[in-house]
């Protein structure tokens, strides 16, 4: 039996035993396809679709009415969400809230908790972030008077994918205000040491938030014990809650009670926000940083696809997404060798998320190419393909499968039929 074909059996047997195996029906997949990019825009679930329907159905029932009645009051239904996101982020229910989407709740939390004073004036970033991260604290460094080329410092990459914590810590210096990073790398799929880099911004007095958008639904957190000051993602990836759905904040109880940087009537404190009173009383949880009138169509299916995160359990799905992207690891290094790829993730499970990088001068064509043979990659500019086999609805096989058909693409060149253009989204 060749190494392929026992790697198939290897596969084969794992998804017999996988205990998360029946959370595969609960999605739409389209048959003959590999869905591999999970990590960009999470697959539509029937539990999902279910409640956006449900919705619909409460607004034709209920009008007006469904802000206080039926059976999920839409006036409270961004807070229960929060409270149901909480575990995934290792919060507590009133320290969440889903609200707004990444850039927006960044920009919130910016004009929240960037507040230069005296010597310590400076955002520290990163020069891997994703770029609407960095526009955003260019905007809040510009808001205060100040030039963003010199306040904001973005910690360099050695190697172009990856960051060193140590680097980060050493650049927590006295003129820091606040540090701004993501807990998985969008790119490399890096998964940096949270707690550490929490701890050491807090005892040197630095505010810290944290970009979830790779790491929720992938990975597990403990944001009230790290002692994170704040937190912010979208749900529309591993949370399979739709495009644009609407994302996620957390905000640490110690700063609850504050005036959000940016006041709208929905951050009010709910006994009194129908007062319309023009003096603004804050929700007295992380309730108060919402804005305006919550997105109640694009908040639905986030409560379906919560319901399944409960039921699968974030250790389960942590553990099964590290089996998953290892195994595919393993049929890069022995399929693909001398194909021209390396895998520019950590290899260590402590320090990668959900997806695995690869890195190849043909990228595009082999994305291209790959979508052509029925698997669904992502390519990063200028040179990444990411795969993200997703716990719930990959199987095992499905890691194989592709590797075959990428296996295949590469040995006969058939990435040469592609044109090198990315197209706007690729
Ligand atoms: C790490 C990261 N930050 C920010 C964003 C921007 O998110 P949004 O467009 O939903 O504001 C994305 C994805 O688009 C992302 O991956
Ligand atoms: N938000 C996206 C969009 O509106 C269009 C295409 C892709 C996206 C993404 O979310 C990309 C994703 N954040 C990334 O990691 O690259």
């Amino acid at each position: 039996m060749s190494g392929m074909d026992e790697q198939k059996k290897k596969a084969e047997a794992w998804d017999r035993e996988d205990p998360l195996s029946r959370f595969r029906e609960e999605f739409y997949l389209t048959e003959g396809q590999i869905y591999l990019d999970g990590n960009s825009l999470g697959l539509l679930s029937k539990r999902a679709e279910k409640e956006v329907f449900h919705t619909l159905g409460s607004w034709r029932k209920h009008g007006v009415d469904g802000w206080t009645g039926g059976e999920s009051p839409w006036f409270t239904l961004s807070e229960r969400l929060g409270a149901m996101t909480a575990p995934l982020v290792g919060a507590d229910a009133q320290e969440v809230v889903a609200t707004g989407s990444t850039t927006v709740n960044l920009h919130q939390l910016l004009a929240t908790f960037y507040r230069p004073e005296g010597s310590r004036t400076r955002i520290l970033a990163d020069a891997l972030n994703f770029p609407s991260d960095i526009y955003a604290m260019q905007s809040h460094i510009r808001l205060h008077g100040l030039d963003p080329s010199e306040h904001l410092i973005r910690v360099t990459s050695e190697d172009g994918h990856t960051l060193n914590e140590e680097t980060i810590i050493e650049a927590m210096t006295d003129e820091v205000a606040l540090v701004v990073l993501s807990a998985v790398l969008y790119r490399s799929g890096q998964l940096l040491d949270m707690e550490r880099l929490t701890r050491a911004a807090r005892e040197r007095g630095i505010r810290i938030g944290w970009d979830l958008c790779h790491s929720i639904g992938a990975v597990p957190h403990r944001l009230t014990e790290w002692g994170a000051d704040f937190a912010f993602w979208c749900n529309y990836k591993y949370l399979n809650s739709g495009p644009g759905g609407v994302g996620g904040l957390f905000v640490h109880q110690r700063h609850h009670g504050r005036i959000p940087g940016l006041a709208g009537w929905f951050g009010s404190d709910k006994a009194v926000q129908f007062d319309m009173a023009h003096r603004f009383t804050p929700a007295a949880d992380a309730g108060a940083f919402q804005i305006g009138t919550p997105h109640v169509l694009s908040l639905a299916p986030l409560q379906g696809s919560l319901e399944l995160f409960h039921e699968a359990g974030m250790e389960r799905i942590r553990e099964k997404s590290l089996r998953l992207t290892r195994f595919l690891m393993e049929l890069v290094e022995t399929q693909l060798a001398g194909l021209g790829f390396a895998i520019v993730n950590p290899r260590d499970d402590a320090r990668r998320g959900g997806h695995v990088a690869l890195a190849h001068q043909e990228a595009v064509r082999i994305a291209h190419a790959l979508k052509d043979h029925g698997v669904i990659p992502d390519f990063r500019s200028p040179d990444i393909v990411r795969l993200a086999p997703v716990a719930l609805y990959n199987s095992y096989l499905d890691v194989w499968e592709a590797v075959r058909r990428l296996k295949r693409i590469m040995e006969e060149k058939d990435y040469e039929r592609f044109e090198k253009k990315r197209g706007v989204v690729a």
